[in-house]
């Protein structure tokens, strides 16, 4: 700025050497004045900053010296206002080329990540491989509304230009006509392609939210440990949403934007080349903005997701739990640890408004000064004559989309590299193997049921490595009787019903089923075969009827009532106005404690299964019904084990297998462990006093 005051305050002072020496100066005085700045330490692309600033002027001037006619003696510098600002814009942005694209380090580390980012855009896109005939029409229609947009302008400034009516009449009638014509073919082509692509944007949402659902249900019992419902519900929801919106949309408006761009620079450079010049400058000063807005928004992005997915998981376990809030009388702590998660939620979102408030300024900033140096260029070319005023007008009408082409163009670029951590969370679930060993072929007709635990040695992956739930565990369970696992709080038997189940699998020592390894079942036929009915049994929002065949195929209303009857619930049943057909509501949440366990065991017992296992599941049930129940599971020679804190259920049993602290410590029947007077005798009254 500096230099071309001087330059315009005395234009011959020295003509090229002048300029030389000046810019000489220039870059000497900046050198050292940077150099105070960093003391001492000026970075090398601060000094190649520098240098390109003081000295593309010069180099210019030589230029123009170099192809000046020799008719036309050279005059020295320009006046013009335009090219004085237009020096420094033009080496700030080959610096920008220079060390954003072409310089070794920046180029390396770019690539990389490009890479990461292209691989994973590129998997992506071939999720839409079933919409690729709609995608084709999509984008058909996309570039021929392009084109006809990209017209209007042109033919808009023919309109004006004939305005003045120097013209003939039919050729005015002829601009107003194709202007007519390309406006029908733009709102028809653009509405086209709006509808196409929504349609494939749902249709892709659903293929991944199957695919990811279908994912998540592999997984082993130990991912829903570790990660919380609500996040990944999250996940399953917003996240697929944005993935799929995200690259859709922007696939979209790239396309859009970039044809549209590439038409209207065309157009532009035959209108006027120094006001496009102007224009384009424009560019690469916002993606500077928007590249430091974009690496500041991502990070808070991801903390606004996982704020999003903590507040939701709060708000479920709360509105999940509300008999126990209600019961506690913890409302006031709920709300207050809802009101925290909000305001952390807040904090983050507020900080996010001041990025984008102050990248808004930036932008708006720079527009501004690009505008006013347009105005200034356009007027010297009115005057000249190179530029008509119809011819402006079309220019400006170009100049306005142009730029929010340009924009669009950037703000895709960020929209994706911040939706890169989202896609690639998702990619990651989608491509979990289960950690669990998969489920062999094995389907005897007949099974007889034994059960044998050889040197079960388990801990839960969740837990600290010295933690072991189950040591070294042996055990036997035999057909037709009826076993019964007693011992302390958190001595490890519900450890063995979850192996028993495989949701988890031991770590050493291995469970057998008629001899062979639980894996090598069938998964369908294992958990048919060997049912297992829980003290808080889940029940899910539906019928009496959909919650007694829960997970069966073909299963007939007759082998539902049967096991109904089995568990002496169908009287209860059939006095309901809706009979097997009531819905039990959310959770089984309209049932009472006894009915849900009643409709549990019923659950069971109509898979007929050859191994029932009960983990204090009749506790709820009044001693007539349970009475029932048992005298039912233990006919037809079923192994049957029960985890007992009741002691009429513990008497009822044929065996029984103290565990303690992971271990079993003793075992045989009822008489035996009191006559022992060991373990089992001395915890006796502690074990059984709040039950019997
Ligand atoms: N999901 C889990 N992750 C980590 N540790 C667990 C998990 N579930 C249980 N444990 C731990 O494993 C040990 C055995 O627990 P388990 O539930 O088998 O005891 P339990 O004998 O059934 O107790 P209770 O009679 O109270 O139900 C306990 O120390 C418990 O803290």
């Amino acid at each position: 700025g500096w230099a071309g005051l001087v330059l315009l305050e005395c234009p011959s002072c020295g003509r090229l050497a002048g300029v030389w020496a000046f810019g000489a100066v220039k870059w000497a005085i900046l050198h050292v004045f940077t150099s105070i700045l960093t003391d001492g330490k000026p970075q090398a692309v601060l000094g190649r900053m520098v240098a390109l600033l003081c000295l593309l002027s010069p180099v210019f001037e030589s230029r123009h010296l170099l192809m000046a006619s020799p008719v036309e003696a050279y005059m020295g510098p320009s006046l013009d206002l335009s090219m004085l600002l237009l020096g420094p814009m033009s080496a700030s942005l080959a610096c920008l080329v220079w060390e954003k694209g072409l310089c070794g380090d920046g180029k390396i580390r770019k690539d990389t990540n490009k890479l990461n980012a292209g691989q994973l855009l590129m998997r992506m896109v071939k999720y839409f491989k079933p919409d690729t005939i709609h995608l084709i029409a999509a984008f058909s229609f996309l570039i021929l509304g392009v084109i006809c947009d990209t017209f209007i302008p042109l033919y808009q400034g023919n309109v004006i230009d004939m305005l003045r009516g120097q013209v003939f009449q039919i050729s005015f009638c002829h601009a107003v006509g194709q202007l007519a014509l390309v406006s029908l073919g733009s709102a028809l082509f653009s509405g086209m392609r709006g509808g196409i692509f929504m349609c494939t944007l749902a249709r892709l949402n659903k293929r991944l939210k199957h695919l990811l659902f279908h994912t998540l249900m592999q997984q082993e019992v130990n991912f829903f440990d570790e990660i919380k419902p609500g996040a990944l519900s999250s996940r399953l929801h917003s996240d697929v949403d944005r993935m799929g919106r995200t690259v859709a949309l922007n696939a979209n408006a790239l396309v859009r934007s970039t044809v549209k761009t590439c038409l209207m620079l065309t157009v532009m450079l035959g209108l006027s080349w120094e006001l496009t010049v102007l224009t384009c400058i424009e560019i690469p000063l916002l993606a500077i903005v928007q590249n430091k807005y974009i690496t500041l928004s991502k990070e808070l992005k991801d903390q606004i997701q996982d704020c999003h997915a903590q507040n939701k998981d709060l708000a479920s376990q709360t509105i999940g739990g509300i008999r126990a809030v209600r019961s506690f009388k913890a409302e006031e702590d709920e709300l207050r640890r809802y009101n925290e998660a909000l305001e952390q939620m807040c904090a983050v979102k507020r900080r996010s408004g001041i990025y984008s408030a102050t990248f808004g300024f930036i932008r708006r900033l720079v527009t501004l000064g690009i505008k006013i140096l347009m105005l200034l260029q356009a007027r010297n070319l009115i005057s000249s004559g190179r530029l008509t005023i119809g011819s402006l007008v079309s220019f400006f009408l170009y100049q306005k989309p142009m730029s929010n082409n340009l924009k669009e163009i950037l703000y895709c670029y960020g929209e994706t590299v911040s939706t890169m951590g989202v896609i690639s969370k998702v990619f990651s679930y989608l491509d979990r193997t289960p950690q669990c060993k998969k489920a062999g072929e094995l389907a005897p007709e007949k099974l007889q049921g034994r059960i044998v635990f050889q040197n079960v040695t388990f801990a839960y992956p969740s837990a600290p490595p010295d933690k072991v739930a189950l040591k070294s565990v042996s055990m036997e369970l035999q057909p037709g009787r009826m076993t019964a696992l007693v011992g302390p709080s958190g001595g490890g038997k519900t450890s063995c019903v979850k192996l028993l189940k495989r949701l988890y699998e031991p770590q050493e020592g291995q469970i057998l089923l008629d001899g062979e390894p639980l894996h090598h079942y069938k998964h369908k036929y294992l958990h048919q075969k060997l049912a297992v009915v829980s003290q808080n049994p889940v029940l899910f929002s539906g019928s009496l009827r959909y919650n007694i065949e829960y997970g069966l195929e073909d299963c007939s209303i007759e082998r539902v009532k049967e096991a109904a009857q089995k568990t002496n619930t169908s009287d209860f049943i059939s006095g309901l106005e809706n009979g097997y057909d009531t819905d039990v509501g959310e959770c089984g949440g309209k049932l009472s404690d006894g009915q849900k366990q009643s409709i549990a065991i019923a659950r069971a017992l109509v898979r007929d299964p050859q191994v029932i296992i009960l983990d204090e599941a009749t506790s709820k049930l009044d001693v007539e019904a349970q009475h029932a129940v048992l005298q039912e599971i233990l006919s037809c020679g079923r192994t049957v084990l029960v985890v007992a804190h009741q002691l009429k259920t513990v008497e009822k049993a044929d065996h029984i297998i103290f565990v303690e602290k992971g271990a079993v410590v003793e075992e045989g029947t009822h008489q035996e462990l009191m006559a022992k007077r060991g373990r089992y005798h001395r915890l006796k009254e502690e074990l059984f006093s709040q039950h019997s």
